[in-house]
């Protein structure tokens, strides 16, 4: 009997074609989150947004996802509906979300809310602004988490048993340039414009090229369908409910979850306070310190295909993910010791996290997908995702409201648009040592998934290519 493969699938060509879609529109989703990191001063002198206003504004993006359960439900649809529908209809949702908060940053929101329960103060006199920006910032995390488990399906569907992890760590690297546009382009855009709001009409014009170059992968996509279903290829199994139970008794995913958000708690909150960080600590100026902090996902950018390709070929996934989580620690003990202040050094830190966002990365996303079906993948890259969203949106709270209770050191008068403005000046030893010590549990959560891995044999350490 002649053997049933797909010829789409087998041609590397239309393999990378469809990575090279996906990534763009990868690339173009991850230039709103971190957008506003940049302008974090420009948002306290235009629209009085303290440090707990921003931490709480930056929190948004996994209000949805993590109490309405967003991504479960996110997961299910993949599961349901496929790669195509659920992609665009993440998209949908982010332009939406995006459009709210460039509502509200773009000043048309006035007012404070002041929200107390019991003797509990919620919120106390928190700018209007950074409320509803916080509200469209969950949305669009409801569509980018929403996409970010879409494309990875995607990319497993088209690569399993082929470069799986390279092409994992090129998708990646591509929301990389997004994330590191989003670090260079705010300060000259605001230059130019004088409106914090601009990065976001700039992330809403890229979310709708994205959704252009979406929709030809659409095509290609259901040509492989085609393909399959005559050559009588089964298609992926439907969602059942019992997927999240059988998923969740996998000891192993837990590690690797939890492991993750530990890990992307020290990361992407950290990009967000960084710019500020490099400010205060390192006496430089707005415009070049949003320079510095891009390194990293400029070092990411280039290392995660590279590190994805080696553990193609050489395994050793859980070993990679340690030594990842060792050299977040220490990047961060370096930035928390108050007497280590020049900027070179704040260069050669960034640099230095940028390989572990690089290794760690580059080896946890392909796990999953070793101990995890790929009927069941959706699922499980969303309950992943689920996991991560906590951390994501309590440790920017954290770190907001730290900074504002126990790390102001002054204030300093600056000329900001020909007006005297007060900023407040911040120490971030505290923030840095609480974004290592989730580093330090990230290393005993890859050490604890790389002895599950010995007993069950998932093969982690293993390679991925089938020759
Ligand atoms: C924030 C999002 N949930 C996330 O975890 N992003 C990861 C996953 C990338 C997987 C891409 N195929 C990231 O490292 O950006």
């Amino acid at each position: 009997m002649a053997e049933k493969i797909s010829s789409l699938r087998e041609s590397k060509s239309a393999r990378w074609v469809v990575l090279i879609l996906v990534s763009f529109t990868m690339m173009c989703m991850y230039y709103l989150p971190d957008a506003m990191a940049p302008l974090q001063q420009n948002l306290q002198s235009k629209l009085h947004w303290s440090a707990t206003d921003y931490g709480l504004f930056t929190s948004g993006y996994g209000w949805f996802n993590v109490f309405l359960l967003m991504m479960v439900f996110s997961g299910m649809i993949l599961d349901k509906l496929g790669t195509r529908f659920t992609g665009v209809l993440a998209i949908g949702i982010m332009l939406a979300g995006a459009g709210i908060k460039y509502w509200a940053i773009a000043g048309h929101v006035d007012g404070t809310y002041e929200l107390t329960i019991g003797s509990w103060q919620v919120l106390g006199l928190t700018p209007k602004s950074a409320v509803v920006a916080g509200l469209g910032f969950a949305l669009f995390g409801v569509g980018s988490e929403m996409f970010g488990i879409a494309a990875n399906k995607a990319v497993v569907r088209w690569f399993r048993g082929k470069e799986m992890a390279l092409a994992i760590g090129l998708n990646t690297s591509t929301g990389r340039i997004g994330t590191a546009l989003a670090m260079f382009t705010p300060q000259p855009l605001y230059n130019l414009t004088k409106d914090v709001s601009a990065p976001v009409l700039l992330s809403i014009v890229l979310l709708c090229l994205g959704l252009l170059v979406y929709l030809f992968f659409n095509v290609i996509d259901k040509r492989l369908d085609k393909e399959e279903s005559d050559a009588g290829i089964a298609s992926d199994e439907e969602f059942k409910f019992s997927d999240i139970a059988d998923i969740a008794r996998n000891r192993a995913f837990w590690y690797i979850s939890i492991l993750c958000v530990l890990f992307y708690s020290a990361v992407f909150p950290f990009i967000k306070f960084a710019t500020n960080l490099i400010v205060q600590k390192f006496s430089v100026t707005d415009t070049f310190a949003g320079y510095i902090p891009a390194l990293l996902p400029f070092s990411a950018l280039l290392l995660t295909p590279l590190f994805g390709g080696i553990s193609d070929k050489k395994g050793k996934g859980a070993s990679i993910m340690i030594l990842g989580s060792i050299l977040l620690v220490c990047v961060h003990l370096l930035f928390a010791i108050p007497s280590l202040n020049s900027f070179p050094i704040a260069i050669g830190l960034v640099v230095v996290l940028g390989i572990a966002f690089s290794l760690v990365p580059s080896a946890m996303w392909p796990a999953i997908a070793k101990i995890i079906p790929e009927s069941k993948l959706g699922t499980a890259y969303a309950m992943t995702f689920w996991v991560q969203n906590w951390g994501l949106m309590l440790v920017p709270l954290l770190i907001g409201w730290v900074l504002d209770k126990y790390c102001i050191i002054g204030t300093i008068t600056r000329v900001i648009d020909g007006k005297q403005e007060q900023l407040t000046q911040y120490n971030y030893t505290i923030p840095m040592l609480i974004f290592a010590c989730f580093g330090v549990l990230a290393i005993g959560f890859a050490y604890l998934l790389k002895a599950e891995d010995k007993k069950k044999g998932y093969g982690l350490e293993q390679p991925n290519v089938i020759e």
